[in-house]
C-alpha cells in the first residue's frame, strides 16, 4: 500500500509495499534522501545530530569513524561485561524469589541491564552516571512520544509549551552528564587508549590533531548510541520472553540447544554462532514485534518511481510493522509465532526481500546489529539456563509505538528457578 498524507504542513508518502520501496531505493544515492527535517527538530533533545539523524558527507564521516567500534575483536571484548551484568540481574531475581516475590516485570529488568551493558561496554561509565542518563532518557522518551503532540503542525510548540520545555530541559541535563564524562575521559590518558566507542571517538580527535568531531558532536553521538544501543536490544529480549512464556516448548528447545553448544560450560563468544534455533527465534520476534516499527526519510531531490515523480522535500514513512504482518507476503499464518520459518531462509519465507526490515535497509542499515545479536544470545542463554517462565495473569497485552515498539504495561512473568 502506498499513499500520501499530511502531517500539518508536511507531505508524507506512506509505504508498506516492498516492491515500491525497492524501486524507490534502487536508483537513489545516499545523498538523494535524508531524515525528515521536522523529526530532526522535534527529536533534537534525544539524538541531536548523532549518526541516526545525520546525512550527506557528515553521515559518511561519522559512520567511518564509528564502524571499527563494532569489529569482531571489539565485540568479543564486550562479552564478559555482558555476562557480568546479566548474572547480576539473575542473582537479584533469585533473591526476589527467595523473599516470596511471585512475578517479575522482565521488561523493566532487561532495560536496566541493557542500559548497564551499553554504558560499560561503549563508554566505560560508572553506575551513578549511567543510571541518571538512563532515567532521564526514559523520561525524555515519554515526554516526546507518549502524549499527543502535533509534530509538524505550525506553532505546535506553543500549543504544548510544558512538554516542549520539559523535553529541552531533559535533553540539556543529559548533554551535561555526557559532557562531563567526555571531559573526564579527555583529562585521563587512559581514555584515549580504550577500544570502546568513546575511546575511538576521542582517539580520532586526538591523533589527527584536528577537531574532527566537536564536543557537541561527541555528546550527540554518545546520546544516540546510549539510547539506540540499549532500547532496541532490550525490547527484542523482552518480547522474546513474552513469546517464550506462552510457548514453553520453545524454551525447552532452546535449553537443549544451549546445552549442546556449550556442553554445560559458560557461554563463550566463539560458540554463539552455533545457537541456530536461537537465531530463528530472534528473527521471528523481530518480525512480530519489531523494536524499530518504522523508518523515515525525506527526499533531497526529485525521485521517479513507476513514472511517478516524488518531489524534493517529500517525507517518506516506511511502515515496517505493516509489512511484517502482511499475509500476502508471509502467508495466512503471518500472526503466529513460528521461528522455523527462518530455518533455511534468512527472510523467513517472505515473498519479497524488502518485506523483512528489522534492521533497516541500504547504507543506513543498523550499525549495531552484530552487537545486538551477540547480546541477545548471551543474555537469553543465561536467563534460560537458570529459570523457566510463564505468563502472569497480571499481563495485559498492550504494544504501543513510542518511537520504539514497547509493551506499554510491562511484561510481568511468573519466574521459577530450574
Ligand atoms: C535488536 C536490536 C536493534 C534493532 C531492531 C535496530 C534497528 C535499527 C534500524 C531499523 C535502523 C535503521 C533506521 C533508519 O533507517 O532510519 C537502525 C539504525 C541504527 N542503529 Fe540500530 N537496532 C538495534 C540495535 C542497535 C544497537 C545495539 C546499536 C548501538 C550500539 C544501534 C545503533 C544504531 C544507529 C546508530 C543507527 C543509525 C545508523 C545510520 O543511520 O548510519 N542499534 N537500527
Amino acid at each position: 500500500m502506498v499513499f500520501v498524507y499530511w502531517l500539518g504542513t508536511e507531505p508524507f508518502l506512506y509505504i508498506a509495499e516492498p516492491e515500491f520501496l525497492r524501486r524507490m531505493s534502487k536508483g537513489v544515492l545516499g545523498k538523494s534522501w535524508g531524515k525528515p527535517s521536522v523529526f530532526k527538530h522535534d527529536r533534537k533533545p534525544m539524538f541531536g545530530n548523532g549518526l541516526l539523524m545525520l546525512e550527506g558527507d557528515d553521515w559518511i564521516h561519522h559512520r567511518r569513524i564509528i564502524t571499527p567500534a563494532f569489529s569482531p575483536a571489539n565485540l568479543q571484548a564486550m562479552a564478559s561485561s555482558m555476562v557480568e551484568s546479566t548474572t547480576k540481574m539473575l542473582d537479584k531475581w533469585t533473591s526476589l524469589l527467595n523473599c516470596g516475590c511471585l512475578e517479575i516485570d522482565v521488561e523493566r529488568e532487561i532495560i536496566l541491564t541493557a542500559g548497564e551493558i551499553i554504558a560499560k561496554t561503549s563508554f566505560g561509565m560508572d553506575y551513578a552516571n549511567w543510571r541518571q542518563v538512563l532515567e532521564k532518557l526514559r523520561a525524555l522518551q515519554i515526554t516526546l512520544f507518549k502524549t499527543n503532540r502535533y509534530v509538524g503542525v505550525p506553532f505546535s510548540t506553543i500549543l504544548f509549551p510544558r512538554q516542549t520545555l520539559e523535553a529541552k530541559k531533559l535533553g540539556k541535563d543529559i548533554d551535561y552528564l555526557l559532557f562531563s564524562i567526555i571531559e573526564d575521559r579527555r583529562n585521563s590518558n587512559a581514555g584515549y587508549h580504550q577500544n570502546n566507542l568513546l575511546g575511538l571517538l576521542l582517539q580520532e580527535n586526538h591523533e589527527e590533531r584536528r577537531k574532527t568531531l566537536t564536543t557537541r558532536e561527541l555528546v550527540d553521538e554518545c546520546k544516540t548510541f546510549f539510547f539506540g544501543g540499549h532500547e532496541t536490544s532490550a525490547l527484542a529480549l523482552a518480547w522474546t520472553m513474552l513469546v517464550l512464556a506462552v510457548h514453553p516448548e520453545w524454551q525447552n528447545q532452546l535449553r537443549e540447544e544451549i546445552t549442546q553448544v556449550t556442553g554445560n560450560k559458560e557461554i563463550v563468544f566463539s560458540r554463539l554462532a552455533k545457537l541456530n534455533k536461537m537465531g530463528w527465534v530472534l528473527n521471528e520476534v523481530l518480525r512480530l514485534y519489531s523494536p524499530a516499527p518504522n523508518a523515515q526519510r525525506q527526499t533531497r531531490e526529485d525521485i521517479t518511481v513507476n513514472n511517478l515523480t516524488i518531489p524534493k522535500g517529500t517525507n517518506v514513512w516506511i511502515d515496517v510493522v505493516s509489512m511484517h504482518h502482511d499475509p500476502n507476503l508471509w502467508g495466512e499464518d503471518v500472526n503466529e509465532f513460528k521461528p522455523e520459518r527462518f530455518e533455511n531462509d534468512l527472510y523467513g519465507g517472505c515473498k519479497h526481500k524488502m518485506g523483512y526490515l528489522p534492521f533497516g535497509f541500504g547504507g543506513r542499515m543498523c550499525i549495531g546489529r552484530n552487537l545486538s545479536m551477540m547480546e541477545y544470545k548471551i543474555v537469553l542463554s543465561l536467563m534460560l539456563t537458570r529459570f523457566s517462565f510463564s505468563l502472569s495473569p497480571n499481563y495485559s497485552h498492550s504494544p504501543r509505538i513510542m518511537l520504539s515498539l514497547r509493551p506499554s504495561l510491562g511484561i510481568p512473568l511468573i519466574v521459577r528457578p530450574l
